[in-house]
């Protein structure tokens, strides 16, 4: 398959004492939007038992912001990474490389990834990540409390590239398409990361109000997102969490296509909030 997609990833930094203060963050009750500027190297976080990496969270389960999910975009130097990367058994999670190379070995098999690569690593499962390269690697590590439902095994772990993948179409839509790592009938994921990609023009053609709760990292492109009543321009590097509900479509805006990673759960009963 051909390889034309491009991937954003940011390099921190700091911003001139002349630039302008102003930027596009927007934190709401139904959503928020995290700008590209914002990934300097003062908000960046560490994690225990990592060697030469550094992160950026943007989202983590928190009231008032997401409740299913954190989000982190790792950067490991080259001969950092983590022989003890995950301390929470119950954690689920999806690796999704936006540049340079690193090898991920699960339950003592290693595979290397490049640009594009994707591991789902379910539940309890034995992981370890090492950037063997010269060039720093980055990438989205995305985590979910694993709902475990009794008589269903949690899914096994894979490795993959979004280029080994066909996008699906929409149907009867030739401006709107989503690469998708697990079959969506699977009663066994509780979460879905995917790629969601428009041609320039392509639009979500109604405001999408449902349950699942969205983080989405614009890797490609740019777009008019229309967020509760609001439009709101984003680009390459911008994240923007959706709560549950929050009324959503797009226009992207050309001139090349607009592309990002969707995070959203799935597939399990609703549960009750009890007196
Ligand atoms: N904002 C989105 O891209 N939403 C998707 N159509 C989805 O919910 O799958």
């Amino acid at each position: 398959m051909t390889k034309n997609n491009t991937y954003y990833a940011p390099s921190g930094g700091m911003p001139p004492q002349t630039q302008l203060l102003s930027d596009r963050a927007i934190f709401t009750e139904a959503y928020a939007i995290i700008p590209k500027r914002v990934m300097t190297d003062i908000v960046t976080s560490l994690l225990p038992f990592w060697e030469g990496m550094r992160m950026w969270v943007i989202a983590r389960p928190l009231s008032g912001f997401a409740e299913t999910f954190s989000q982190y975009i790792v950067e490991v130097s080259p001969g950092g990474g983590s022989e003890k990367p995950e301390l929470d058994n119950a954690a689920e999670a999806v690796l999704f490389i936006v540049e340079g190379e690193m090898d991920v070995t699960i339950e003592g098999e290693k595979h290397p990834m490049t640009e594009g690569g994707y591991a789902f690593l379910p539940p309890g499962c034995r992981w370890t990540i090492r950037n063997n390269g010269d060039t720093p690697v980055k990438f989205h590590w995305i985590r979910k409390a694993y709902q475990f439902v009794e008589g269903i095994e949690a899914p096994e772990a894979f490795v993959t590239n979004e280029n080994n993948i066909a996008p699906i179409m929409m149907p009867d839509l030739d401006v709107w398409s989503t690469t998708r790592f697990v079959n969506g009938t699977d009663m066994r994921h509780d979460m879905h990361v995917t790629i969601v990609t428009f041609q320039p023009g392509g639009v979500i053609p109604f405001d999408e109000t449902h349950v699942m709760e969205h983080g989405l990292y614009v890797l490609e492109g740019k777009a008019v997102y229309h967020l509760n009543g609001q439009w709101v321009e984003v680009e390459a590097g911008d994240f923007m969490w959706l709560r549950a509900f929050c009324p959503q479509s797009c226009y992207a805006g050309g001139p090349g296509q607009f592309r990002y990673l969707l995070y959203k759960d799935v597939n399990r009963q609703m549960p009750f909030i009890r007196p």
